[in-house]
């Protein structure tokens, strides 16, 4: 099980967002009497920080087990579907650096443990900070569809703030003649929780596109919640005068969803 550099979860919390940044330490070694200076080492130190500095969203996924949460993940992190997995024990983290708008964000997925022993010790550091959840069923077994009222009380019972985006998913859909949880009551269920809804199959690769879109469309959605965060910081210290929108809140377009 690969160990972040901080298990528990708690980034830093920077006083701009709630968004972890990292910001990795650069020095730059120059032969004595050629350090740049003024305008242009200011233009250096910039163009430094810009490049250093990348958002990481934490973006758990949460549902019963064996309804396929490692290899969605797998299938979005790794590109292919796991030639075999095992029960997820305590948490899993993979990561995925993707480009939106000309920003490099990297999406840090918590493939979280469905079976209660092996979850129990970990609850607390899956929504601790967390900025959006992808809750998991299984098209195939309805008590999977039935059981998210469970996991979305075990969200809420961890003070996840309501404008923390959250999406369903319903997996396996390749199992067609299967199929237990028809898509109209499961996008009932999604609308009554204000969700959107994604029915794929992390098997599938011809469904790998869709599997993107849910972590996409997350994404998308973060940058410009935090964009505006950032802009509402930068008003309250007086720094701009009047609403503007920014350009990821009118640029909806490219948001997979
Ligand atoms: N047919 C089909 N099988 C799938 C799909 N996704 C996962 N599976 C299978 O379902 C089983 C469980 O998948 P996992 O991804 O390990 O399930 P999980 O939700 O991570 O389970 P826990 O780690 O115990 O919580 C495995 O045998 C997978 O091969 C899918 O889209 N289609
Ligand atoms: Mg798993």
């Amino acid at each position: 099980m690969y160990q972040p550099p901080d298990p528990t979860g708690s980034p830093p919390r920077s006083a701009a967002a709630s968004c972890l940044c990292v910001r990795a330490a650069a020095r730059l070694r120059v032969a004595p009497g050629m350090q740049p200076s003024g305008p242009a080492a200011a233009e250096l130190d910039a163009s430094l920080e810009q490049y250093l500095r990348v958002r990481i969203f934490k973006i758990i996924v949460i549902g019963d087990s064996n309804v396929g949460k490692t290899c969605l993940t797998f299938r979005f992190c790794g590109g292919a579907f796991p030639a075999s997995t095992e029960a997820t024990i305590g948490v899993d983290f993979r990561e995925k650096t993707v480009e939106i708008e000309g920003e490099k964000i990297k999406v840090q997925v918590w493939d979280t443990a469905g079976q209660e022993r092996f979850r129990k010790s970990m609850v607390e550091h899956y929504y601790r900070n967390v900025h959006a959840v992808i809750f998991v069923y299984d098209v195939t077994k309805m008590a999977s569809f039935h059981n998210l009222k469970m996991w979305i009380e075990e969200c809420n019972g961890h003070a996840v703030p309501p404008f923390v985006p959250k999406v369903l998913v319903g997996n396996k859909c390749d199992l067609r003649e299967q199929i237990q949880v028809p898509s109209s009551v499961a996008l009932k269920f999604a609308d009554a929780h204000n969700m959107l809804l994604f029915e794929t199959s992390a098997k599938d690769p011809k469904e790998s596109q869709n599997v993107e879109s849910i972590f996409m469309c997350l994404a998308c959605r973060l940058k410009a919640q935090k964009s505006l965060l950032y802009r509402d910081m930068e008003r309250q210290q007086g720094k701009v005068q009047k609403l503007e929108f920014t350009q990821d809140a009118n640029n909806k377009n490219s948001c997979p969803c």
